[in-house]
């Protein structure tokens, strides 16, 4: 009995486990996930510091249009220690330098004129003008970010600022993928009769790195019990193995078979969806093993539906799934109910945000140009068959950050 999409996703996720944490450099952390919470080691900013390039003065001249003598030069990099600022007097101060002792406020240097070593303030600003305080953006001990960040520019330079030269991420796990069939020639090569190019492990390889892992190539396996076995046998130093194609009902569908010597521990071997029922997924001594239909579109879906929310549970992010929106039919979809479909749709928008989604074609799954012309997936419920125009349905986008056409 095929499994449910509920019931063989819920299996996935309770056997996969997190990768251990590794310190990387800095330098090489975008993208990857937060292994522990960031404590600041010191206060953001470390010292009152000005906020503007112009005078700091003292309390008693905040709000008057007086004439001060200027009586020193501070510049970002510099100490304060011996200059001060006392009644009728200003020092000089760059952006970033520390406030000397009885700097009440700064006043920015356009408003500010010079006559004779002296300034004349023309326009006054009220106590603690541009003076960026000690602690203020953060302090000391402060959990500053939280484990399962995803760390981009902002977080980079934040953990720069705090002097972690070195940050701890979870491990990038090595995904081993194998391709099988006697059908497939490599990347390169030229596809005699009836041959086709291995385009399966390109694709996974990519959709594996844009989740967070590793891809290792293993190739293409024979549709023979040695050949398997050798690249099936490689596959297990990895920490989780995919393999495409060889696992329906074709007479040389022997992936099972050898994945079975191998000690396969099998959870599910079909699941009720469409496209990509042929997908099975277990463990081989512990490593999450799946493995995916041969069609294009079904390899690429099945891994969306199911390996991509593993390799997020794996990388250490907090959200395994893509975010959902809800999209308006725009014309009737004729189906039957009993499997989750996976259709690949046309998304696009009005100018108060509602989303209307179509079909993006023949949704076959051999059909390869239905899957690249789509910007999204609408996933069709298992309980409901034929879907009516103006109806409601679930769907991901394919490329959240592309904006949609507006209609
Ligand atoms: N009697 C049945 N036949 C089939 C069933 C079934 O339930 N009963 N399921 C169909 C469905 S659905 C699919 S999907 C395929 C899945 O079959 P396999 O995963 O065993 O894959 P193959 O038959 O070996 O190949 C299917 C198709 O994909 C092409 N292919 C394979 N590998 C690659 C690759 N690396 N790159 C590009 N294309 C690849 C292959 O040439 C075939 O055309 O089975 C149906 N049949
Ligand atoms: O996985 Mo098959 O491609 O469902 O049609």
């Amino acid at each position: 009995m095929p499994e449910t999409f509920t019931n063989a996703i819920n299996t996935i996720l309770n056997h996969i486990k997190p990768t251990a944490p590794e310190n990387i450099f800095l330098d090489g952390a975008l993208g990857r996930v937060l292994a522990t919470p960031v404590k600041a080691p010191w206060d953001i900013p470390r010292w009152d510091n000005s906020a503007m390039d112009g005078y700091a003065i003292h309390a008693a001249d905040s709000s008057c249009q007086c004439q001060l003598q200027v009586t020193g030069f501070i510049a970002a990099g510099e100490t304060a220690q011996d200059l001060e600022v006392s009644p009728g007097t200003a020092v000089k101060i760059m952006t970033g330098a520390p406030t000397p002792p009885g700097c009440a406020a700064v006043v920015p240097v356009e408003n500010t004129r010079e006559d004779s070593g002296k300034i004349i303030i023309e326009k006054p600003v009220p106590l603690g003008s541009h003076i960026r305080w000690q602690s203020e953006d953060i302090q000391q001990q402060q959990v500053v970010l939280k484990q399962g960040t995803i760390l981009q520019a902002p977080h980079i330079n934040l953990l720069a600022s705090l002097g972690f030269a070195q940050v701890s991420v979870s491990m990038q796990p090595r995904i081993a993928i194998l391709a099988t069939g006697d059908e497939l020639v490599e990347l390169g090569q030229t596809p005699g009769e009836s041959q086709i190019i291995n385009s399966n492990s390109y694709a996974l390889a990519a959709a594996v790195k844009e989740a967070g892992g590793v891809p290792v190539m293993l190739g293409t396996a024979r549709d023979c019990r040695q050949s398997l076995l050798e690249k099936l046998h490689a596959g297990q130093q990895a920490d989780m193995l995919i393999t495409s194609a060889g696992i329906s009902a074709g007479d040389r569908d022997l992936v099972r078979q050898v994945l079975d010597e191998l000690g396969l521990e099998i959870h599910f071997w079909k699941v009720d969806i469409k496209p990509g029922r042929p997908t099975a997924f277990g463990q081989i001594r512990g490593v999450p093993t799946f493995c995916l239909p041969g069609n294009p579109v079904a390899s690429i879906l099945t891994f969306e539906a199911f390996v991509r929310p593993a390799l997020r549970k794996m990388t250490g992010h907090q959200h395994f799934f893509r975010p959902v929106r809800q999209g308006r039919l725009e014309h009737e979809v004729k189906r039957k109910s009993g499997r989750r479909e996976f259709m690949r749709v046309l998304v696009t928008e009005n100018s108060k945000g509602e989303l209307f989604v179509s079909s993006a074609g023949d949704q076959n799954t051999g059909i390869m140009s239905t899957m690249v012309r789509a910007n999204g997936v609408a996933i069709l419920p298992e309980d409901r068959g034929n879907l009516l125009a103006g109806e409601y349905v679930t769907l991901f986008l394919l490329n959240p950050a592309e904006p949609l056409e507006q209609v």
